[in-house]
């Protein structure tokens, strides 16, 4: 029998770099499925909370707590721990009917935990041929989230809270990029020209996947 394993492509980059814009284009022109894990998170804690009123006291609690967790991790610019994150992508995943699909998971892995977690879980499941890393400098990237923060809404869209995202992103996330290169699978793109120019480079990335 053909393997019909799904082939996930990680996307990773600082924030503002430009992932969940390239991915959009990708999904538009080429039909790929976009998880983006920051999204997945933001969602499960609206869910969380606007499901509260209609639970037992006892699901209403954990669901608190787990909603209360990850937003507080969020404004904190911290990884919330894989367990949450990955079975969000795993039920994301099947969703969009994932044996046939080539998915995107934009913003994972993100650390070590991320790392291993999805390892154990999805690591028999699914390819991952490569990951795309949106390269920017600081600069460019804190005024692409400042602009964006006049109409996302998003509560780590602020100085404070993207100074801490910076710090993880350079401490925890760019090891995990360091080792996919290590293995020859990152795929750098150079994000600080125009969203067309970047897109050029991304289609030639997966070229052998349209
Ligand atoms: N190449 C580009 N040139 C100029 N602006 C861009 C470019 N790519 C994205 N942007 C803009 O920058 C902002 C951030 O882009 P996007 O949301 O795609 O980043 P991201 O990497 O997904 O960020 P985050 O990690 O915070 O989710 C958006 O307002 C987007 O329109
Ligand atoms: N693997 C992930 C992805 C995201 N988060 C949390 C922490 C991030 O700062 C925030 C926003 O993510 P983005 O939308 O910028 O990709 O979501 C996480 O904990 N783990
Ligand atoms: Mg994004």
């Amino acid at each position: 029998m053909v393997d019909t394993k799904p082939v996930v492509f990680f996307v990773l980059g600082g924030p503002g770099s430009g992932k969940g814009t390239q991915c959009a284009k990708m999904v538009d022109q080429y039909g790929f499925a976009h998880l983006s894990a920051g999204d997945l998170l933001r969602e499960e804690v609206i869910l969380l909370f606007h499901f509260i009123s209609l639970i037992d006291q006892k699901q209403r609690d954990s669901g608190s707590e787990t909603a209360q967790l990850i937003n507080q991790y969020i404004v904190e610019g911290k990884i919330v721990p894989v367990e949450i994150t990955c079975q969000l992508l795993k039920k994301g995943m099947e969703k969009k009917g994932w044996a046939e699909k080539r998915f995107l998971i934009d913003g994972f892995p993100r650390n070590q935990d991320n790392f291993d977690g999805w390892d154990r879980v999805m690591g028999d499941l699914v390819e991952v041929p490569f990951v795309l890393f949106f390269d920017a400098d600081e600069e460019t990237m804190i005024n692409r989230i400042m602009e964006r923060s006049k109409t996302s809404g998003r509560n780590d869209d602020n100085i404070e809270s993207l100074k801490k995202r910076f710090d993880t992103f350079k401490k925890e996330t760019m090891p995990i990029v360091d080792l996919f290169d290590s293995n020859g699978k990152t795929q750098k793109i150079n994000a600080l020209r125009t969203i067309d120019e970047v897109f050029e480079d991304v289609k030639k990335a997966f070229e052998p996947y349209l």
